[in-house]
């Protein structure tokens, strides 16, 4: 086994990280700039259109050595040929976690149990792209003739998040398909979704790994149920198909075996967007920008497989990551996208991250005693300073925030760009340096607030030295979008390595279930 068991405490650089940062917790970012002119650049790692600023961090050069040392301790270049080559890292589930394969461009073989899985792949991704061309030209007919209009999606956790945070992220490439998610369990959510479609020209992908999971197949089966009231058996054919590795259940639900688009077990539910579960983004944009955002995330894997430890993005990203949970006991994190696409994305990471990374036994079945996964929460900018950004600037928590950005807009309308940009830029500086007494009480004076001065003076003083991340991406495109989820995709495996915790079950979310259906089988 090419992963390594090792407490992330007992390493030396644990050591070492513990005694700097006693050193350096008090300094401030502004000290930093001031001292370093070159800081910006020195801390900017460039992918493609992509700049990652982690200059606002707390960070020194010798913090991210002490962290780069921590990386290699715990053998995390080992974990990554480990986690690529298809290698059986989900040891509790006995699984390879090989989301990268959906995506790989290479010509390489990837094998798993003694099978190449990229042919499977090739053949999956075909019937994708025939399917999605076949429904979007309108050559696809429903039961009584007409083109299909709308399509739902039936799926819950993994199977629901990737897939609507990529249509909503990417709806300025959308075709005119409309596409609508159905997920939770509640029949008032169905109903509002079923109110407005017709059943003649509406096509319903049900989305489960498992095809065991309660919430879909309630809800399948009520939506099977209302389609049936204007058409006949033969015709769900025409209008129902699935994604699942679980082909038995699937056809037993009635879906005909061709339209089955296969999944496999080597892909983890929160990692699924890039396979079959996708089918729905295939739908709404077409199977090429489908395609251009494996292409994204694919360049990402390579820069994240290929790229020296210092200059490898989700690394240093990472790493940082550590450093403010372990050592500053940052416990949350804030994600903050500067368009109104992202609209979906922090949820989408919330599950990414906290299902994986939730964890408080590590990879020797030891209880832990150190922090691991964090939770993620946030919103778009510049919706969020209108809301809760007051508590990043003057609350007492110490919250690490990324900031996503683009350099162009979509539609080309300059002057907003340049106001929303304006405010990426100043949050993060008003963040990193605060006001000090002596800038408000200028201020205060210049406004002519001589009276007041002492009174509102330590309401107004904003401390900084609050860190942020910029990833500054020149556009929104099925392709760099690609990259940015992969970005994360790759965060959480590393912080997985370093924390020692198995990323890729969830037996966490069990009990819950267990416990509503027993409570359901009483009532
Ligand atoms: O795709 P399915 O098998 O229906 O699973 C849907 C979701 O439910 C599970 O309970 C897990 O918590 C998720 O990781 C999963 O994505």
């Amino acid at each position: 086994m090419s992963m390594k068991n090792i407490n992330p405490t007992k390493t030396n650089a644990w050591k070492q990280l513990t005694t700097h940062y006693k050193e350096v917790k008090d300094i401030h970012l502004k000290t930093l700039f001031r001292d370093d002119s070159n800081r910006k650049n020195k801390f900017t790692i460039n992918f493609n259109s992509f700049e990652f600023d982690f200059s606002k961090n707390r960070i020194t050069e010798k913090t991210l050595n002490h962290l780069l040392n921590l990386a290699n301790e715990v053998d995390l270049k080992n974990a990554i040929n480990a986690y690529f080559s298809g290698e059986k890292i989900n040891q509790t589930e006995k699984r390879a976690v090989l989301h990268t394969a959906l995506r790989n461009q290479l010509d390489s073989e990837i094998i798993v149990d003694d099978k190449n899985i990229m042919l499977e792949i090739k053949e999956a991704l075909n019937k994708m792209d025939s399917f999605s061309s076949s429904v979007i030209s309108g050559q696809w007919k429903g039961y009584s003739g007409k083109t299909i209009t709308d399509v739902v999606n039936i799926g819950i956790g993994g199977s629901d998040l990737g897939p609507d945070m990529v249509v909503e992220s990417l709806k300025y490439y959308k075709n005119h398909l409309n596409i609508h998610f159905i997920s939770n369990i509640d029949g008032d959510h169905v109903q509002e979704v079923l109110k407005n479609l017709n059943p003649e020209t509406t096509l319903f992908i049900i989305v489960s790994k498992t095809f065991t999971t309660q919430e879909t197949l309630t809800n399948a089966t009520t939506i099977k149920k209302w389609f049936l009231q204007s058409a006949n058996k033969k015709d769900v054919a025409k209008h129902f198909v699935a994604v699942s590795t679980n082909l038995t259940m699937a056809s037993e639900f009635g879906i005909a075996s061709e339209n089955i688009f296969p999944m496999w077990s080597w892909v983890g539910g929160r990692f699924s967007l890039w396979s079959t579960v996708g089918l729905s983004i295939s739908l709404a944009i077409g199977f090429k920008n489908f395609h251009n955002l494996l292409i994204g995330a694919f360049e990402m894997d390579e820069h994240f497989k290929n790229t020296p430890f210092e200059k490898n993005a989700p690394i240093i990203a990472s790493l940082i990551g550590v450093w403010y949970t372990n050592f500053f006991n940052a416990e949350t994190e804030v994600i903050l996208p500067y368009t109104q696409y992202l609209t979906k994305f922090a949820p989408y990471l919330q599950q990414a991250i906290m299902e994986s990374n939730g964890k408080s036994v590590d990879r020797n079945g030891e209880n832990i005693n150190y922090q691991t996964g964090n939770i993620i929460w946030g919103s778009t900018g510049t919706n969020a300073q209108h809301a809760f950004m007051q508590l990043l600037h003057q609350g007492t928590k110490l919250i690490p925030a990324d900031f996503i950005g683009f350099k162009q807009s979509l539609y080309g309308d300059e002057e907003h760009h340049k106001k929303l940009m304006a405010n990426f830029f100043a949050q993060t500086q008003a963040l990193a340096e605060g006001k000090t007494k002596q800038e408000v009480h200028l201020d205060l004076k210049t406004q002519g607030n001589i009276d007041d001065i002492n009174q509102l003076l330590p309401f107004k003083v904003f401390k900084g030295n609050k860190p942020s991340t910029s990833i500054l991406i020149e556009k929104l495109t099925p392709k760099t979008l690609g990259s940015l989820i992969a970005f994360y995709e790759h965060k959480i495996f590393v912080q997985g390595i370093i924390w020692n915790i198995f990323s890729y079950d969830q037996f966490g979310v069990e009990l819950g279930k267990e416990l509503a259906q027993k409570i359901y089988e009483k009532n």
